[in-house]
């Protein structure tokens, strides 16, 4: 009997641990890293064996297997605006870029024939640099940015050839202040060279349910606006600065 009084109060400890947020906030964060790598490391054969390596359409595998991370995180989705990706060929897709998190937005609305840009050091992220690297994504060094721009004028003539879509993150960087960085020009060079449109994607902020500094990491929403497309015929590389501009407006006013 003595024992189990001993004991009792130990079994507490995991009981108070789960309530706490704290707890909670780096469990989930932890989860959400762990997962991601064990569902990298099952697309990377289904990958394989669908299209033999490095193939656009091994999005196809890591959108379907992403679509349900969010209900283990207790996050839900809305999206608004989904008529505005039914378009026809190649587009931009320009989005806010909040955190790690944004993945799950990107998974739900991804078009098919679509990946993105990514900084190069995420191929070095174990599997999920793999799959990363077998989804096609296109790596860009930014401490080089005549070799990134490169890379991206080159992505511009594959847009149009291999009729894939792009998703680039224009403030270059992860920002969870609520408000946008300043747009880089790389988005609008790709989108005036492959004379493609633009679709803005706005992610609401993540704050009503992440706090970094007080460590919540609470059950919520994102909601994903998708807007209008933005046109870009006709535009040569003197117009890059006001489209970047446009787009900025567009976002933030949205
Ligand atoms: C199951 C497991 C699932 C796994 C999950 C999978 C999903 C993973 C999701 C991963 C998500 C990962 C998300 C991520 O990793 S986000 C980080 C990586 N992405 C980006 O950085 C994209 C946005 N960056 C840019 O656009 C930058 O502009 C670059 C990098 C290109 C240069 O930046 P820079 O710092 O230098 O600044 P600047 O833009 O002011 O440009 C300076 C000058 O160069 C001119 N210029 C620029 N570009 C071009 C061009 N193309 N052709 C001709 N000219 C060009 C430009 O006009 C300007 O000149 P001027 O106008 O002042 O005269
Ligand atoms: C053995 C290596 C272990 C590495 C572990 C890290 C793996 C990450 C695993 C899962 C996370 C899920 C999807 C990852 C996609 C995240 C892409 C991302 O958000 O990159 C940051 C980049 O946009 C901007 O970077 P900076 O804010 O400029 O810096």
């Amino acid at each position: 009997m003595d024992a189990l009084w001993m004991v009792s109060p130990l079994l507490l400890v995991p009981l108070l641990l789960w309530t706490s947020s704290t707890f909670t906030f780096y469990f989930k964060k932890f989860f959400y890293v762990a997962w991601m790598m064990f569902l990298a490391l099952l697309a990377i054969p289904m990958s394989v064996v669908k299209s033999g390596g490095r193939d656009i359409e091994n999005m196809r595998i890591i959108r379907f297997l992403v679509r349900h991370v969010k209900y283990l995180l207790g996050l839900q989705i809305e999206v608004s605006g989904q008529e505005h990706l039914q378009l026809q060929g190649p587009y931009v897709i320009i989005s806010n870029h909040q955190s790690s998190l944004d993945v799950l937005g990107m998974m739900e609305i991804l078009p098919d024939r679509c990946t993105t840009i990514a900084k190069k050091e995420l191929i070095y992220a174990g599997t999920v640099g793999l799959i990363c690297w077998l989804g096609g994504i296109v790596f860009i060094n930014r401490k080089k940015t005549s070799d990134a721009k490169n890379v991206m004028c080159d992505a511009a003539k594959t847009m149009l050839e291999d009729q894939i879509r792009l998703w680039v993150f224009p403030e270059g960087t992860r920002n969870q202040q609520g408000d946008l960085l300043p747009f880089k020009k790389g988005a609008f060079h790709l989108a005036v060279q492959a004379q493609v449109p633009i679709i803005p994607v706005v992610f609401s902020s993540y704050n009503s349910f992440y706090h970094r500094k007080e460590k919540q990491f609470n059950s919520g929403t994102i909601r994903l606006k998708i807007l209008p497309k933005i046109e870009t015929k006709g535009m040569s590389s003197d117009d890059v600065s006001s489209l970047a501009d446009k787009s900025y407006q567009v976002g933030t006013s949205s």
